[in-house]
């Protein structure tokens, strides 16, 4: 396990695979995860890339951090870490919330980004009502109150199964989120508006939805595509909100082969 205090808040991170002139590839988690959401998609790419995995504040390992929160803080967290790390021009990789922070990231130090893989997300997610609401049940009866409402937002019928442990494992990782991180996040959420942003990024993008995504289905996810000049879109088959979980072998081929355009669009 590897710690990093930034911006004074503890952040865990783990760098795995390189070595370091390996292209640097950067994942961001989504709300109510920490970054073993990626371990399906890693193992499949670590011998060809530099990773690095983080929990962001209020998640996972990481500290809580002085709230609130905005998706800025998230993005300012991700800078520094990059900045301890000695990363330039990366590859970042955002899921969800994670795509919100990838894109304000860029917009704030775009020598730290090479390439936005944006998945799951949008350039904004959700409306204040709805925010709201979360926060207000959440912070009355707990992360558990939500869980069975937002596990059909992320995994397929198919995935929740009860006799799927693993499904069993992401509800715990959920509810096992600090509700105080959970909630600053909801309303870093609530407060984010990058519509105008979107359309002044100027790296190579990709936008990645599950067919299923009760969260940013896909409808959302093309319309950010759309916003952003030159961007590609796919669509995982079979997924929910968290295809790296449900389909990671689908997701590594998509985002492999964005790679490869971005790499040979360079030397070209
Ligand atoms: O919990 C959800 O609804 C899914 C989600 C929205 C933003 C995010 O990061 O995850």
């Amino acid at each position: 396990m590897q710690f990093a205090r930034i911006n004074d808040v503890t952040i865990h991170y783990q760098i795995i695979g390189g070595p370091a002139d390996k292209p640097v590839l950067v994942f961001a988690n989504s709300l109510g995860t920490d970054f073993r959401i990626w371990r399906d998609v890693v193992v499949r790419l670590a011998g060809d890339f530099a990773i690095v995995l983080y929990d962001k504040r209020g998640h996972g390992l990481s500290d809580l951090g002085q709230m609130p929160y905005s998706i800025e803080d998230h993005a300012t967290d991700l800078a520094g870490l990059l900045d301890f790390l000695s990363v330039k021009n990366a590859i970042i990789c955002g899921l969800s919330v994670g795509g919100l922070v990838a894109q304000s990231l860029y917009q704030r130090r775009p020598d730290l980004v090479r390439a936005l893989i944006l998945c799951d997300t949008a350039h904004k997610i959700g409306t204040a009502e709805s925010w709201n609401a979360r926060i207000a049940k959440v912070e009355a009866d707990g992360i558990e109150s939500i869980v069975d409402s937002i596990m059909e937002r992320w995994f397929t019928p198919a995935f929740r199964r009860p006799e799927n442990i693993a499904y069993d494992g992401y509800c715990n990782m959920l509810i096992r989120q600090p509700v105080a991180g959970y909630v600053a996040t909801c309303a870093a959420l609530r407060d984010a508006d990058l519509t105008e942003a979107a359309a002044k990024i100027a790296v190579p993008t990709i936008c990645i939805v599950g067919d299923q995504d009760g969260s940013t289905p896909p409808e959302l996810v093309l319309s950010t595509a759309k916003l952003i000049p030159n961007a590609r879109y796919e669509v995982i088959k079979d997924a929910g909100h968290i295809p790296c979980v449900e389909q990671p072998e689908a997701l590594t081929e998509v985002i492999r082969a964005f790679i490869d355009v971005v790499l040979r669009g360079e030397q070209a």
